[in-house]
């Protein structure tokens, strides 16, 4: 059931896009797909919605294959910032397009669609604008008839490709948890794109992190965040740092510096940890302290590993000298192959 998507590939031309993608939705289930540009999110997002269409694999709705279907005929709500509002048409205009443009024997009357536009209105807490235009509305006000515009034709599905991507910090939050309270009262199964990893770990019920045409890892927020299943994960989603080691008998060193027990097998590797699982002790890694500021209480370093180019970043208890030495020990790290 919701949404099932088996082995789908797609090219352009000699470019491949997307290589033999599984994912799963599940009924009433937010997901997000979270990635860097390019990494095929969006073409993922128009082949479950019918705007493109996979060379092989599946897509299914509740168990139906829709592979063929046409968007028109997969009963899927979206936005997508180039279908953006129809600017020389009212906002009721707007909201009423899918349900206008349904052929004559499936068209609401004029009356139920008028009545169904305020309804929406009211959803999106718009009451009372259905005679103005897009010209007079906010950014934030807009991507919200937008998302009336997609509920019109009464969706079970919703889908969206970085639908708050042109706002601001502030209205984007505002927004999003407002979508997250609108996409459980409706019971919508959901998925949307993002290149903001707060928005993913924020919004969703499971992050779908991608790279390069693949899936890197599926997981709730905080198992992507603690328990990254790959090197790419763990530096695409949240701050890192990367340690070129060895590994011998069981434990990771860094030239002479035993950082402790790593199930690895022996031979070079990376370890990946975040700042905030970094201390300075007597026995750590050498450290020239090139920045400090203070942050949440700790003190934000960023220090220079003799034959590192990226900076390690760590929050301290203590507030080292810029141009000091200190020695920096991860407290927690996971092995990568390197
Ligand atoms: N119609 C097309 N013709 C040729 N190449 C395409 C087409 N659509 C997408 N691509 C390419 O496929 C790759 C994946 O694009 P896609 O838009 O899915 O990435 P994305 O992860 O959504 O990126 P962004 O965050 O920048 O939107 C990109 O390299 C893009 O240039």
């Amino acid at each position: 059931m919701g949404i099932t998507v088996t082995g789908v590939a797609k090219t352009f031309g000699s470019f491949a896009a997307l290589h033999g993608i599984d994912l799963d939705a599940q009924p009433g289930e937010f997901l997000a797909l979270l990635g860097p540009s390019g990494s095929g999110k969006t073409t993922l997002l128009r082949i479950i919605a019918g705007l493109e269409f996979p060379d092989t694999g599946t897509v299914a709705f509740d168990n139906e294959d829709v592979t063929g279907r046409p968007v028109s005929e997969r009963g899927v709500g979206f936005v997508f910032q180039q279908y953006a509002l129809f600017r020389h048409m009212t906002i009721a205009d707007n909201i009423a397009f899918g349900l206008t443009v349904r052929p004559r024997r499936d068209r609401p009357a004029k009356a139920e669609i008028a009545r169904r536009v305020d309804e929406l209105l009211d959803l999106v807490q718009l009451p009372g604008l259905g005679g103005r235009y897009p010209a007079q509305l906010s950014g934030g006000q807009r991507q919200r008839v937008a998302l009336a515009r997609a509920l019109a034709v009464e969706p079970r599905f919703l889908l969206l490709d970085e639908p708050f991507g042109a706002l601001d910090a502030k209205v984007r939050k505002d927004l999003r948890r407002w979508l997250r309270g609108l996409h459980d009262r409706l019971g919508l199964t959901s998925i949307f794109v993002t290149h903001d990893q707060e928005e993913a770990l924020e919004l969703a019920d499971r992050v779908v992190v991608m790279d390069h045409g693949v899936i890197e890892q599926v997981a709730p927020p905080a198992d992507i965040y603690d328990g990254p299943a790959s090197a790419f994960v763990f530096g695409f989603v949240g701050e890192s740092n990367c340690l070129p080691v060895t590994v011998r008998a069981g434990r990771a060193w860094h030239h002479d510096v035993d950082l402790g027990a790593a199930e690895a097998p022996d031979g070079p590797a990376n370890a990946w940890f975040r700042p905030h699982d970094v201390v300075a002790d007597d026995t750590g890694i050498p450290a020239k302290i090139l920045l400090a500021r203070p942050k949440n209480g700790l003190t934000r370093i960023e220090a220079q590993v003799a034959g590192i180019d990226k900076p390690f970043e760590a929050d301290l208890a203590t507030a080292p000298a810029v141009g000091a030495t200190v020695h920096l020990r991860p407290t927690r790290f996971r092995i990568f192959p390197a």
